[in-house]
C-alpha cells in the first residue's frame, strides 16, 4: 500500500484506503461525485463546491496540471479531493504548476489510489453523504475516532454558505463592444466565465456582495439583475428570497443561474429540496420545453426547485403565471423557470460551461434581448 497512507471515511462507516494527495491532515464535507472528464480545474474553482468532498469518476486526473487562464474564481474552494490516478507528469502548454502542487499549497487535503467508480455507485445507491479524509498524523486516528468526527461533522442540509465565498466589497467590469446597459449581480459564488459572458453581451457588469440590501441594490439603478450560482441549501437563503422579491416588483429584468434559479424558485413561491445525490458533470441533457430541443449542459447542484412541469401556473407569490422551461431528460428534474408576465428567468445547469458544452450559451442572449426590450420600452414611456 501508499507510502504516505490517507483515508477516506463515509458517514455510514465505509472505509476507502489510498494515498495522500494535495495537503495532508483531516477535512470533512458532503461526498459528491463528478463525472466530468475534462475541465478539474474549472471544478475545483467553481465556488458551488465549497463544503463539498469531490470525487472524480473520471480515473485520470491533473495530466494538463494547472494554469492561470482556467480559473473561475481566485482558489480552490472544494473541501477534499477524491481521485484514482494522479497523473505524474504535466503535459500542457498552458500548464504553470502541478495540480498535486496546487493543492497542497491551497491547503486541500486529498486521497488517491481510491476506486472512485466504487465510491460513485456507494453514493448513487445510499445519496450523497457527509465524509472525512484523514492523512498525515491524521491517517493515525482509530476508526472509531475518525467515524466519530465525521458523524459530529455538518450536513449540507440548512447550511447558509453565502457568506464564505461572496466578495466583500463591490466591483465592476465594463461592457465589451456596444453597450446596451448594466446588470448587479449579486455574487453568491460567481464563476468568472459568467461575469465574462455576461460583459461581451454589451453590459457593465457590477458585481455586488451577497449582504446588500434591496434599498442599495435599487439606489444604484441597474438595468437589469443577476443572482449567480452558489454553495449551500437554497432553503437557507430567505433574505435572498426577499431581495429577489423586491427586485421582481420593481420589474426588473432577472436572469438567475444555479443557485440563483432555485432562489427564483423560491421568490415565486415554489419550494426546494435535496435530491439523492444531484447533478455533477458535463453531460447532463436537459430539454428546452418551448423549442422541444435538448441541449447537453453543464450541472453541479444537490438541490432543486419543486414545481409542477408540462402546464402554465399562477406564481403562489403572487408574480403572475409562471411556467418550467427546462427539465432534464435523465430524471425529470426542474431545471429552469419562465416567468410570463414578469421578465424574469433562470436555469438551474451552467450555460457559462467552464467546464463543459457550450449549447446552452444562447441563454445570454435571451438575457441581452430581455434587458434591450426593457430599457427601449423605459424610454418609449419617458
Ligand atoms: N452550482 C450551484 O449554484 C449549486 C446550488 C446549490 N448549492 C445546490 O447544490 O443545488
Amino acid at each position: 500500500m501508499a507510502l504516505d497512507p490517507a483515508v477516506l471515511v463515509l458517514e455510514d462507516g465505509t472505509r476507502y484506503t489510498g494515498a495522500a494527495y494535495g495537503a495532508r491532515g483531516r477535512t470533512f464535507g458532503e461526498a459528491v461525485f463528478a463525472t466530468g472528464m475534462t475541465g478539474y480545474q474549472e471544478t475545483l474553482t467553481d465556488p458551488s463546491y465549497a463544503g463539498q468532498i469531490v470525487v472524480m469518476t473520471a480515473p485520470h486526473i491533473g495530466n494538463t496540471g494547472v494554469n492561470e487562464e482556467d480559473p473561475e474564481s481566485s482558489q480552490i474552494w472544494v473541501s477534499g479531493y477524491v481521485v484514482r490516478d494522479p497523473s505524474r507528469v504535466v503535459s500542457n502548454y498552458r500548464a504553470t504548476d502541478s495540480l498535486d502542487a496546487q493543492l497542497t499549497r491551497d491547503g486541500i487535503v486529498g486521497i488517491s489510489g481510491i476506486d472512485t467508480r466504487a465510491v460513485t455507485r456507494r453514493l448513487r445507491d445510499a445519496g450523497v453523504m457527509r465524509a472525512g479524509i484523514f492523512s498525515g498524523a491524521e491517517a493515525a486516528l482509530s476508526p472509531e475516532e475518525q467515524l466519530g468526527l465525521v458523524q459530529g461533522s455538518a450536513s449540507m442540509l440548512g447550511q447558509n454558505l453565502s457568506g464564505t465565498v461572496s466578495t466583500a466589497t463591490g466591483y465592476t467590469l465594463a461592457a465589451e463592444g456596444e453597450r446596451i446597459g448594466s446588470v448587479a449581480v449579486l455574487d453568491l459564488g460567481v464563476k468568472t466565465s459568467t461575469l465574462r459572458y455576461l460583459a461581451a453581451r454589451g453590459l457593465d457588469v457590477h458585481v455586488v456582495p451577497q449582504t446588500i440590501t434591496a434599498e442599495e441594490l435599487l439606489a444604484m439603478s441597474p438595468d437589469a439583475v443577476f443572482f449567480s450560482n452558489g454553495p449551500g441549501d437554497p432553503g437557507a437563503s430567505d433574505r435572498h428570497v426577499a431581495l429577489l422579491q423586491a427586485v421582481l416588483r420593481e420589474g426588473l429584468p432577472f436572469f438567475g443561474i444555479c443557485f440563483g434559479n432555485q432562489l427564483l424558485g423560491r421568490a415565486l413561491g415554489f419550494g426546494t429540496y435535496k435530491l439523492p445525490f444531484g447533478h455533477r458533470g458535463i453531460n447532463q441533457p436537459v430539454i428546452d420545453v418551448a423549442t422541444g430541443r435538448t441541449e447537453i449542459t453543464s450541472h453541479n447542484h444537490g438541490f432543486a426547485v419543486d414545481a409542477p412541469i408540462g402546464e402554465v401556473v399562477e406564481s403562489p407569490a403572487g408574480f403572475g403565471r409562471v411556467e418550467v422551461s427546462h427539465v432534464n431528460l435523465n430524471d425529470n428534474v426542474v431545471e429552469g423557470l419562465r416567468a410570463l408576465d414578469i421578465p424574469a428567468f433562470s436555469v438551474q445547469y451552467h450555460p457559462e460551461a467552464a467546464a463543459g458544452p457550450h449549447d446552452s450559451n444562447y441563454l445570454f442572449d435571451r438575457f441581452r434581448d430581455l434587458v434591450l426590450e426593457s430599457t427601449r420600452a423605459a424610454k418609449e414611456n419617458n
